[in-house]
């Protein structure tokens, strides 16, 4: 606080004490009734809501038409505008809810790559539940260790730290994280902060970006990190290609040698706290690429009959790979396919393509992440839409008329957006939406 001076800081006190925005950040591919609300200016699909409905009573939340993410933290979109994202690999190093993780997918694109790791197991199935309905097919989770995944050497074009840290930045929207700040808490963060920014370094190729960010103001956390890695690394690190951040955003802007350092104040920008450091590693040198020798094979191709299965259901058939893993099939887009087999051969992956489901009698049974997928054929099933009533009698497992429903397989949705399958036996409809996002009790 020491660098804002008593004024601004009394100011910065003040804007803690106040209501908390609420914004969300539209999926680059679903329909959104919010596409015309007011939008955050430094992210082309963020936008500004003018109070917080309830996302759970939401049906288009369930969809994936939207993600909720605080609108500083979407500055990242601004940082890597004028980079070029499509068909890259990205390392999300700390990637646990997935705000950051689905705005990566969806500027990698279908020939991109997202690893989104969380050492947390239970954060990381939270994770996995919100890459699946995001529906883009390019992301593999992973639960590691960042040393772990520093066996990729030099692997990855863009490596994305959205470190753990003392969150100073969320004191208005998680007034719990006032009771969690200590002094020493704030030392233990950063001790943790330059271990993950050293093993995150080796993972990046030359040329690459790396991107470091906090939810947190204080120096030793932000500034302080990064020195650590000049430190360590400052020959090979320079600067990234140079961006705008007009002035009327209110973002302070500064420089840790050839980091360039944006921080976000509650006080000046309308959002949370929020730090964003980025640079590039030099491209002459630096690492070679290394990645581990397989020590398994997982991946067992899908057999023609099962391709043939398979490809009923995908609108781009031909630029997919078919495999089973144990026996449940798996999609992945061709130019990814042999990457996300060497991350199944070498790390724990807990997600990745697109769970397409189980073959019996050589008919699918469809599974929920293909109900989500974006690439989905809409017309492998029958479509049952459902009024809004209905739609959250699906989603609470409540027992639904089988009249909206065709005999055999359906695939459910409100306002045309997927919610997910239901099948109709005679006058039974089996709801298949996974037991543990079932919402209760509203
Ligand atoms: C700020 S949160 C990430 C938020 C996420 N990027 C998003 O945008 O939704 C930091 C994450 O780092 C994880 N974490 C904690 N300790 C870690 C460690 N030693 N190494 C890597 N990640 C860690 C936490 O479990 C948490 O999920």
């Amino acid at each position: 606080m020491a660098e804002l001076g008593p004024e601004e800081g009394r100011a910065l006190c003040e804007a803690l004490e106040g209501p908390a925005p609420t914004s969300v950040r539209l999926h680059p591919q679903r329909p959104c009734r919010w596409s015309g609300a007011e939008a955050v200016p430094w992210s082309p699909a963020g936008r500004y809501l003018t109070e917080r409905p309830s996302f759970t009573l939401d049906p288009a939340f369930h969809a994936g038409a939207y993600y909720v993410q605080e609108a500083s933290s979407q500055f990242l979109a601004h940082v890597l505008a004028g980079e070029e994202v499509a068909g890259k690999r990205i390392l999300d190093l700390c990637a646990a809810p997935g705000g950051k993780t689905t705005l990566y997918a969806s500027l990698a694109g279908s020939d991109g790559l997202v690893v989104a790791n969380e050492v947390n197991r239970q954060r990381a199935a939270v994770l996995a539940d919100n890459v699946r309905k995001w529906g883009l097919g390019n992301v593999a989770v992973t639960v590691n260790e960042p040393a772990q995944i520093a066996v990729l050497e030099g692997w990855f074009d863009i490596v994305a730290v959205d470190a753990p840290c003392s969150g100073e930045g969320m004191f208005r929207k998680i007034p719990e994280a006032r009771d969690e700040w200590s002094e020493n808490n704030v030392k233990i963060c950063a001790v943790r902060q330059a271990e993950i920014l050293r093993e995150a370094w080796k993972t990046l190729r030359p040329g690459g970006l790396l991107i470091y960010s906090t939810c947190t103001f204080n120096r030793l956390e932000n500034e302080g990190s990064l020195e650590g890695l000049l430190a360590e690394a400052g020959e090979e690190i320079v600067e990234s290609t140079a961006f705008d951040c007009p002035p009327a955003w209110g973002v302070v802007c500064g420089r840790v040698g050839p980091f360039r350092t944006f921080r976000f104040y509650p006080h000046r920008t309308r959002g949370e706290g929020f730090f964003a450091a980025v640079a590039r590693k030099v491209s002459d040198g630096g690492s070679r690429v290394r990645v581990p020798k397989s020590r398994r094979t997982i991946f067992a191709p899908a057999g023609r009959r099962e391709c043939a299965e398979l490809s009923r259901w995908v609108a781009e058939p031909e630029r997919m790979r078919f495999a089973a893993v144990a026996d449940v099939y798996y999609a992945y887009y061709e130019s990814q396919y042999e990457a996300v087999k060497m991350l199944a051969e070498s790390l724990r992956v807990i997600a990745s393509g697109v769970a397409m489901g189980q073959i019996f009698k050589e008919r699918l049974k469809p599974d929920h992440a293909l109900a989500m997928f974006c690439g989905l054929d809409r017309g492998a099933v029958p479509v049952a839409e459902l009024s809004e009533e209905e739609a959250l009698r699906f989603l609470r497992k409540q027992e639904a008329e089988a009249a909206a429903f065709a005999e055999g397989m359906n695939l459910v949705t409100h306002g045309g957006a997927a919610l997910g399958f239901a099948k109709r036996i005679q006058n039974r409809v089996n709801n298949m939406y996974p037991n543990s996002l079932r919402i209760f009790n509203l």
